[in-house]
């Protein structure tokens, strides 16, 4: 059994807040888009995946309790409520392209005389809480993906493996993307051991994913993210494995900060690097990551450790909180669940996958191209 951190039952919905794990094991409720907005913006919740799916949900749940008097004031409400849940964090794209998406889809619904209030409002939430299972499905299938590739590298050998950040069950809806490549490793059987960076300064990695590892008693030892090139140097991995927070077209993908020193000393030492997301991460409006918005945090997550001072009181502080790989460094392949791609592959292969998929939607009504 996995850990769960997002629980949606009976129009209630609740998050395991992850500010207070590995010590204490805690849900909280989310009532509304306020409170979702929040908990993404102090990372009660985070992971690209994750932060997407809790704050439509929270949009749901605000839906289900609200009154409206006509499908334009729905669509407006609608509209400013995504608008500003896309507000929380800026670098990871799921949750603006969720926002678009359901805008959209509103706007549809809006102008189709054939769906009443009801059967819109209806349409909206359960398109929402289709999320959960559907990044569970994406994700077993990226993870399949992944994790034949790289035994197909290694000739079917077990394989050691090197991650940061957390990208499991507490990021997604359940299983996880790189954590989940490295689940189905452990699953069939070829998971020699994992090492996770402690990913400072908020130690997702020492906290998040080593408790995920405990949890499910795979075997694995976490190091400093300092300790990384001594890792590969004396002991040495197999490959290098992290989630993306966003996936540009030219393969440019940001990710946790320090994802850019772990892609480096993996090239110097001829170790295969991954990228594994959903291709809700992948953003088919940037070309490069220079255009990518990276996200600056409070320096207390910096200089303090559960609230206590790890650093000199007065210093200065810069506090990015991802970094972007150049898709040179991405060696061994993006896992996505429709394949492995190289880097270079993406504008040719995925993107024509990714543009088409909205077009699925039952209810899009085709307005031209989309002028972003
Ligand atoms: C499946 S999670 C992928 C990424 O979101 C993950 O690697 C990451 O960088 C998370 O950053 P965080 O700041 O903890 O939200």
């Amino acid at each position: 059994m996995t850990l769960e951190a997002i629980k949606y039952e009976n129009d209630t919905l609740e998050i395991l807040d992850q500010l207070l794990l590995p010590g204490e094991h805690k849900y909280i409720p989310i009532s509304s888009v306020e409170d979702g907005w929040k908990a993404i913006k102090l990372m009660q919740v985070r992971g690209a995946p994750a932060i997407a799916i809790v704050g439509c949900l929270s949009l749901a749940v605000e839906l289900k309790k609200t009154l409206f008097s006509s499908k334009e004031e729905l669509s407006k409400f609608i509209e400013e409520k995504l608008n500003y849940l896309v507000t929380s964090r800026p670098t990871a794209v799921n949750m603006g392209k969720a926002a678009k998406k359901f805008i959209q889809k509103s706007e549809s619904l809006t102008t189709n005389s054939k769906f009443t209030l009801q059967d819109m409002l209806k349409r909206i939430v359960t398109a929402i809480e289709e999320m959960l299972p559907n990044d569970i499905s994406v994700n077993k299938t990226l993870s399949k993906y992944g994790a034949d590739h790289i035994l197909q590298m290694f000739n079917d050998e077990p394989v050691d493996i090197l991650t940061h950040c957390n990208t499991g069950s507490l990021a997604t809806a359940g299983y996880g993307t790189a954590l989940g490549v490295i689940r189905t490793l452990h699953e069939r059987k070829k998971l020699l051991h994992v090492y996770c960076t402690e990913t400072r300064p908020y130690n997702q990695g020492a906290r998040l994913t080593a408790y995920e590892h405990v949890y499910e008693k795979m075997p694995a030892t976490l190091i400093c993210d300092s300790m990384v090139s001594t890792l590969m140097d004396r002991r040495g991995v197999s490959a290098v494995i992290v989630g993306a927070d966003r996936v540009v077209v030219n393969g440019d993908t940001a990710n946790k900060i320090g994802t850019y020193q772990l892609a480096i000393a993996a090239k110097h030492h001829d170790i295969p690097f991954y990228v594994a997301c959903p291709t809700t991460t992948f953003d088919p409006h940037l070309e490069t990551g220079k255009d990518i918005h990276i996200e600056e945090r409070p320096h207390e997550e910096m200089t303090h450790f559960n609230g206590v001072s790890v650093a000199a009181p007065g210093i200065n502080c810069w506090n990015p909180a991802f970094d972007v790989t150049p898709a040179s460094l991405i060696t061994g392949g993006i896992v996505t669940e429709f394949g492995v791609f190289k880097p270079s592959e993406l504008a040719e292969k995925l993107v024509p996958i990714v543009m088409s998929l909205h077009l699925e939607d039952p209810d899009h009504v085709n307005t031209g191209p989309d002028p972003s």
